[in-house]
């Protein structure tokens, strides 16, 4: 009987469920590293916007989707979502280590060596945007395959509730019609 049910270290191991499993756990990853940028610029000055970086991303976006053939814009429009969601990480750390100074990070990550991180998501992330081209082209298939994926990637990576809002934001494009 147990075996029908994986347990939960099992599953975190295969990563999220279904068919946007994949896709879902590199968008997760990609909130996670906007820890790593929060506590990079906490404290520095340096502003949680920066247009000229965002800039760069999403011409390298266009770029890499076009060599892929997938369309620019949607490609473009799913990483202004990541880009969002990354603030919104950003924001919510910073609103929190403010308030509680404890729990601010005490170390500082380098933000050069982060965006080269985030750099090889956008490939990574960009090779699962076409492998899923055909189960994010039928919409009611796509809703609950993204539920399944971010319901999983919830309990997975025990998201808190900024993590998941941000999540949220992240997926909102992922299937090509959105559900009302
Ligand atoms: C992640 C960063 O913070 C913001 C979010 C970005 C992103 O998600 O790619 C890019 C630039 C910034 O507006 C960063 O500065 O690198």
């Amino acid at each position: 009987m147990a075996a029908e049910f994986p347990a939960p270290a099992a599953l975190a191991a295969s990563g999220s469920l279904g068919r946007l499993g994949a896709l879902t756990d590199l968008v997760v990853e990609r909130l996670r590293v906007g820890d790593d940028v929060a506590a990079a610029k906490f404290g520095t000055g340096s502003p949680i916007d920066d247009p000229a970086r965002e800039e760069q991303v999403l011409n390298q976006v266009r770029e890499q989707a076009s060599a892929l053939g997938l369309a620019p814009d949607a490609a473009a429009a799913f990483f202004r979502d990541q880009i969002t969601a990354s603030k919104v990480v950003q924001r919510g750390l910073f609103a929190r280590w403010t308030a509680h100074p404890g729990q601010a990070p005490t170390t500082r990550p380098d933000l050069g060596e982060i965006r080269t991180q985030l750099d090889r998501l956008t490939t990574e992330l960009l090779a699962q945007l076409k492998a899923t081209v055909d189960v994010r082209a039928g919409r009611i298939p796509c809703t609950v395959q993204l539920k399944l994926a971010n319901g999983s990637a919830v309990v997975l990576d025990r998201l808190d509730a900024l993590h998941r809002q941000a999540l949220g934001i992240a997926v909102h494009s992922v299937c090509a019609v959105s559900p009302a």
